[in-house]
């Protein structure tokens, strides 16, 4: 298991992290989730020793990481870390010596990550002659190329094209097969939903919710209903009781029910606008979790009142 256990992290009065916690098990990937400044990044980098905690620990196999623990950790920082000047094919060469790979190992490994990861073409070429997805994909092959016993990887899919998505995630997903726990953050959260087999979110230093798709769906959703009225004005179904309007839109409504509140009701209170074209039970998405749980509790609707 990797493991994160209770971290705490403060710069100056400023508590960036307050008690972080959560397990990866082996060949499991995980999907770090959490607004800007949530402190996403601060997490991995304590991980990585570039980060003291407060208190708390992270520990691989049931021991605390240390620098000999780290070296079988393929990280890919938020800041990238590459040497502009130097070919693609020597660059990963040189992560994959810098892990503990001799020589030939690490030129066959540079060799094969480059393919694989589309840049074989490329391997002739400094990195500030690449485009910023290009070099991206050179920071992930660098952390692949050391074949990690673990995979922390901070956004490793921003900036990457569709094939580039592609290409990365089965990648990530071959690794997890592999047993390799692999922990990394997006803001992409379709992308996450699609290849997470856990996902954490956290909001304000703390980890709001955890658990799989489905678990977080139990736990914070309401149930999602999608009508789609044609005819029906604006604000249609908001005096059926126990019904929250979460959007609506040219006639197309999404609406959260209460545990309680009556389907059959909202609908006739549909049919006596006109047309009812759809009328079905909607799983909630990924984004639709994040906002409910991310949302300031301040304004966050209560239950409660919208049950009344
Ligand atoms: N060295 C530092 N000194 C002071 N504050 C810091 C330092 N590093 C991070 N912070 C603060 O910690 C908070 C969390 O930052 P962090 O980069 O971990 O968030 P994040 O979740 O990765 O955000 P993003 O999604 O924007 O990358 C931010 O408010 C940031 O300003």
């Amino acid at each position: 298991m990797l493991e994160f256990d209770g971290l705490h992290k403060s710069y100056g009065d400023h508590h960036v992290l307050e008690g972080v916690g959560f397990t990866v098990a082996p060949g499991s990937m995980f999907g770090f989730c959490g607004a800007n400044g949530a402190g996403k990044t601060t997490t991995m980098r304590i991980a990585m020793g570039l980060a003291r905690p407060d208190a708390g620990e992270v520990r691989w196999r049931g021991r605390p990481l240390d620098e000999e623990g780290r070296r079988r950790i393929g990280y890919m920082p938020e800041e990238r870390g590459l040497y502009p000047k130097m070919r693609v094919g020597e660059q990963l060469t040189y992560f994959a010596r810098l892990h503990g790979l001799d020589a030939a190992a690490a030129a066959r490994a540079a060799e094969e990550w480059a393919g694989r990861l589309g840049l074989g073409e490329r391997r002739r070429s400094r990195v500030e002659e690449l485009s910023l997805g290009n070099q991206q994909r050179v920071q992930l092959a660098a952390a692949l190329v050391s074949r990690p016993e673990v995979l922390i990887l901070d956004e490793p899919f921003s900036g990457l094209d569709p094939v580039g998505v592609d290409a990365l995630a089965e990648a990530l997903l071959e690794q997890c097969r592999g047993g390799v726990p692999v922990v990394f953050s997006s803001h992409q959260l379709d992308l996450v939903e699609r290849l997470c087999d856990s996902v954490g979110i956290l909001a304000r230093g703390r980890m709001v919710a955890s658990g799989t798709v489905e678990e977080l769906r139990r736990r914070e959703a309401g149930r999602l209903l999608r009508v789609v009225a044609p005819d029906a004005a604006p604000g249609w179904a908001g005096a059926v009781p126990g019904v929250r309007v979460v959007s609506e839109r040219a006639g197309d409504t999404l609406l959260e029910l209460t545990d309680g509140a009556d389907d059959q009701a909202v609908l006739a209170a549909a049919l006596r606008t006109g047309r009812v074209t759809h009328f079905a039970w909607r799983e909630a998405t990924l984004v639709e979790l994040f906002r409910e749980v991310v949302a300031d509790p301040a304004q966050r609707p209560a239950r409660e009142e919208v049950a009344a």
